[in-house]
């Protein structure tokens, strides 16, 4: 890039659990890595968009503990060989998981995530219990991941969030929006018959 001064590209492609997603990041350490004069926390804050990503768009699936379930096309910016900047566009969420999960999958991560790192207090704010209690989360029947630890991933999203400059506020509403999903997905409906009486 720097010898041609001509834009690169490279296509990480395969079947699910190929290694796209830790070829990635091993691509993306890699630049950082050696992007010794560039500014530190562009390159930190580039880094650090990857726990939120996943977090929010990985699932467990029968093939992949941590499978994506998005596309991703990052694009980064140089000058003078140097990092300077980073666009994340992705595209195509499989947005069903929310409300559907086929047996032995997940929803995405943050939810458990959540679960398992918030206080007692907080979760009692949000009226938040456990993840089997919900039946968007507890349709696969599989609410742990032998290996993955939910509550450590938690903190590590949150201080992705820090890095990122995410106030505590839109932190604060995160939190209330999953909470809220979580909620939506334990009401019910009953079909209930009424007679009308008309009197004249
Ligand atoms: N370079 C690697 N070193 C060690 N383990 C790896 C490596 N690449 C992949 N793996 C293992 O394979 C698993 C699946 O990899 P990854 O999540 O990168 O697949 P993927 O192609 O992105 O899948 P999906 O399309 O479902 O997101 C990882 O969780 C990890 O256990």
């Amino acid at each position: 890039m720097i010898k041609e001064n001509e834009n690169q590209v490279l296509i990480i492609s395969g079947e699910s659990g190929a290694g796209k997603t830790e070829s990635t990041k091993l691509v993306m350490q890699y630049l950082a890595a050696v992007n010794k004069s560039g500014n530190n926390l562009i390159t930190e804050q580039i880094l650090e968009a990857n726990p939120l990503l996943e977090s929010f768009g990985n699932a467990k699936t029968i093939r992949n503990d941590n499978s994506s379930r998005f596309g991703k096309y990052i694009e980064l910016f140089f000058k003078n060989g140097a990092i300077v900047g980073a666009k994340t566009a992705e595209y195509l969420l499989e947005k069903s998981r929310i409300v559907t999960q086929a047996p032995e999958e997940r929803n995405y991560h943050v939810f458990y995530e959540m679960l398992e790192e918030l206080s007692d207090e907080q979760k009692a704010k949000y009226g938040l219990q456990t993840a089997p209690k919900y039946f968007y989360l507890n349709q696969g029947g599989s609410a742990l991941i032998r290996g993955r630890d939910d509550a450590d991933n938690y903190r590590k999203l949150t201080a992705a969030m820090d890095i990122l400059n995410f106030e505590r506020q839109e932190q604060e509403t995160i939190v209330k929006i999953l909470a809220s999903v979580l909620h939506i997905g334990n009401m019910y409906f009953k079909v209930i018959q009424v007679r009308r009486i008309l009197c004249y």
